[in-house]
């Protein structure tokens, strides 16, 4: 017997409006999260969005929006979005665990960025409830169907909507489990490399007169292929090309971010606040012993160990004012992935009462590994040298519940994709001691994942 649970629960959205809030969750048997994704591009195209998290025991993936929170605030988003969210959650009575609608989005690096590009219409909070919500948790898959409405008819359209699940749970099953082909790429372009160059040695003379200790500073690459990519195409390879990241894809209209994030920002499991700390970098080696050797070269090399340090400065500093029994390890291990290694340390701790998620995201956000310290000076030096909007590079992106849980990671390791053309994203923390040819060589290897889902050459 199938297992189900249904709730429908009167509550008031906006001012005053009245509406019901179906729910629905059936349990499934395990099927691909990515054909999942890929049933939905008929009728859910620019309303997708996957997650799975770095220990892939947790997958997340959205078609439709049910529910919508965004806004263009600037300090003030990470409030709007919790309190927006509190009252929406506050109003459902939760008959069970499985009826629990997930919240899932971003914030963009900096709002105060004026570029557009890209980013155009992109807003500043963007959050979903997805009308079909896919989780797969501790090896059970289920469906949700979120649902609100002050339609007079809505018990027809449940019904409809009911229909369209199973449609998309057997296309999952069945139709979309395939295998998909590398894009071809026309063109591979590096806007503003003399740019960037310049602006590493400019920042390293700031930080030598003592105007900042360390800034992230970016670039990206501008990528034309022959025919439009589609997201299921990308994702596919993303996913089975980082299987030790955090993987995403997020889709706003035409455009599909997406990445494969080494680096948590913040996790909440019952009460319990966990993220890391990764910045310092190394190349990966041909040979098991080469690679042994790099790794001991990062951990005891001075310049990497000064972003590093930042970084954990921060981070510890943060947990301590929101968390208690904060524990911190003395000196940072290596964390190895594809295409590089990194500095790591985690940070953890109980957190405070009064503390959330979502506060621990406007605490945190940038840390050192993606802004700088001290932390306003270095936005405004990204601003005034970074000759480009970062969107949801280097932001938080990740999912909350009803009950405070959640995850957010930081979405580096990314790229933007606009029909035909890609942008990806890189960037590297910037001492005193930092040399533009290396720093530029360290994004080369940071493009690597992205460009290889893509099926791109790895200039060198
Ligand atoms: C800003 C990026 O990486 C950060 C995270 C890990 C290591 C970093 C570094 O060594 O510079 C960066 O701080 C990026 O990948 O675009
Ligand atoms: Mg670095």
């Amino acid at each position: 017997m199938q297992h189900k649970w249904y709730n429908a629960t009167e509550i008031e959205v906006g001012s005053n409006s009245k509406q019901i809030f179906y729910m629905e969750t059936i349990e499934v048997s395990r099927l691909s999260a990515l054909a999942f994704f890929a049933a939905g591009e008929s009728k859910y195209k620019g309303k997708r969005n996957y997650w799975q998290n770095r220990e892939k025991t947790f997958t997340l993936v959205g078609l439709g929006h049910a529910y919508t929170i965004e806004n263009n605030a600037s300090d003030a988003r990470f409030d709007l979005v919790e309190h927006e969210w509190k009252k929406l959650t506050s109003q459902i009575i939760e008959e069970d665990q499985h009826l629990q609608p997930i919240l899932f989005g971003g914030f963009t690096f900096d709002p105060q960025n004026e570029v557009s590009a890209e980013w155009t219409n992109f807003p500043q909070s963007y959050f979903t409830v997805a009308t079909h919500q896919l989780v797969i948790r501790n090896d059970k898959a289920y469906v949700t169907i979120n649902y609100i409405t002050d339609e007079e008819n809505s018990a027809t359209t449940f019904e409809a909507l009911r229909k369209e699940r199973d449609e998309l749970i057997h296309a999952a099953q069945v139709k979309e489990v395939k295998t998909y082909a590398k894009p071809t790429m026309t063109s591979y372009m590096e806007p503003y490399k003399q740019e960037y160059l310049n602006s590493i040695n400019k920042v390293t003379s700031l930080i030598k007169a003592n105007e900042a200790q360390k800034v992230v500073i970016a670039r990206s690459l501008a990528l034309q292929f022959k025919e439009t990519i589609t997201s299921p195409q990308i994702l596919s390879h993303v996913v089975h090309e980082q299987p030790e990241s955090y993987l995403f894809g997020l889709e706003h209209g035409d455009l599909l971010f997406y990445g494969a994030s080494p680096e948590r920002l913040v996790k909440v499991d019952n009460g319990r606040a966990y993220s890391s700390c990764v910045a310092g970098s190394i190349k990966r080696g041909p040979t098991a012993e080469a690679d042994e050797e790099l790794g001991r070269t990062l951990l005891s090399d001075l310049k990497n160990l000064g972003e590093h340090h930042y970084v954990v400065e921060m981070i510890t500093d943060t947990f301590k004012k929101n968390c208690s029994k904060v524990k911190v390890p003395h000196g940072p291990k290596l964390l190895k992935i594809r295409d590089i290694q990194h500095l790591y340390t985690p940070v953890e701790g109980q957190l405070n009462e009064d503390a959330t998620i979502l506060q621990l995201v406007k605490h945190l956000h940038p840390t050192p590994a993606l802004g700088g310290v001290p932390r306003e000076q270095a936005m405004e030096i990204i601003r005034t040298y970074e000759p480009m909007n970062r969107g949801l590079y280097a932001a938080p992106i990740g999912w909350l519940d009803a009950d405070g849980n959640g995850e957010f990671a930081v979405a580096i390791r990314s790229a933007a994709l606009v029909q035909d053309k890609a942008y990806l994203y890189a960037g590297g923390g910037i001492v005193e001691d930092s040399e533009a040819q290396s720093e530029y060589e360290e994004t080369l290897v940071k493009f690597r994942p992205m460009l290889r889902a893509l099926g791109g050459q790895l200039h060198e």
